[in-house]
């Protein structure tokens, strides 16, 4: 039995006041780890304080993204090193808006999860087609492109560890959600390919997520899909309220 994760992805929202609240507010109401992982994803700078906020709670703190390297001349860039630092739990990696924005490619994209396991952090890595890609037919050939580089050279241990979010784009922050068979098709794709690469075992144990206008309205029968196995909150998770109705749907999922 897969247990559910639900994250939610502040993406750059909320000042450091809010974020910091925003978390205390919820530490006491969010459910044992036992049940579900609950995750917030937050800005850099929100990091040190929320790390510090959740530690004794069953709150998990993830960063939206790093670089690979450790160290170096990178200006501008956060290493796996320091969110490691941090007692950071999770990393959110190659979300389409990185993609899309900024250069972030299959290749870094492998680069960066395998970089996550070197600093003892959980990937969260994202995949999903384009409408133009679902409209022409592409999106499994597409997604399983995305899967098989960036799980590429992660130790079958790794493998089971990684948590994939299944985002098509057009779904993202435009109210219009994949239905649930939708996404627990290209779900269930994603499992075939971890399998072809990595066995059952693995394939069996990995968590994928599905992201894309998830609400409290909706989340109850995509949880209730054979291959979702939580999800990737933005939008709905900026509000304390709806953020832990979603963990509460998480937590009665299995
Ligand atoms: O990381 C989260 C996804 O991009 C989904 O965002 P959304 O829930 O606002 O559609």
């Amino acid at each position: 039995m897969r247990k559910p994760i639900i994250a939610g992805n502040w993406k750059m929202n909320k000042l450091v006041a809010e974020g910091a609240r925003f978390v205390v507010d919820i530490r006491e109401k969010v459910p044992s780890g036992d049940e579900v992982d609950t995750v917030v994803c937050a800005p850099f700078v929100h990091l040190p304080f929320l790390t510090e906020a959740a530690r004794e709670y069953h709150v998990q703190i993830g960063a939206q993204n790093m670089h690979y390297e450790e160290s170096g001349a990178f200006t501008g860039e956060v290493s796996p090193q320091m969110l490691e630092d941090l007692l950071v739990d999770y990393v959110i990696i190659g979300h389409s808006e990185r993609r899309q924005y900024y250069n972030e490619t299959d290749e870094t994209v492998n680069k960066k999860t395998l970089a996550a396991f070197e600093n003892n952090l959980n990937p969260i890595v994202c995949v999903g087609e384009t409408l133009e890609q679902r409209d022409n037919n592409e999106t499994m050939s597409f997604v399983e492109g995305q899967v098989r580089q960036a799980l590429d050279g992660l130790t079958e241990e790794q493998a089971k560890q990684v948590v994939i979010a299944y985002e098509p784009i057009w779904a993202i922050g435009t109210g219009r959600t994949a239905t649930s068979e939708q996404a627990n098709e290209v779900c269930a794709h994603i499992r075939k390919v971890v399998k072809d690469q990595f066995g059952e075992d693995v394939s069996e144990a990995v968590r994928i997520q599905y992201g894309g206008s998830v609400k409290p309205a909706n989340i109850e029968e995509l949880l209730g899909m054979s291959d979702i196995d939580g999800a990737l909150v933005g939008g709905a998770s900026l509000k304390e309220e709806d953020f832990l109705k979603l963990v509460e749907a998480g937590q009665n999922a299995r």
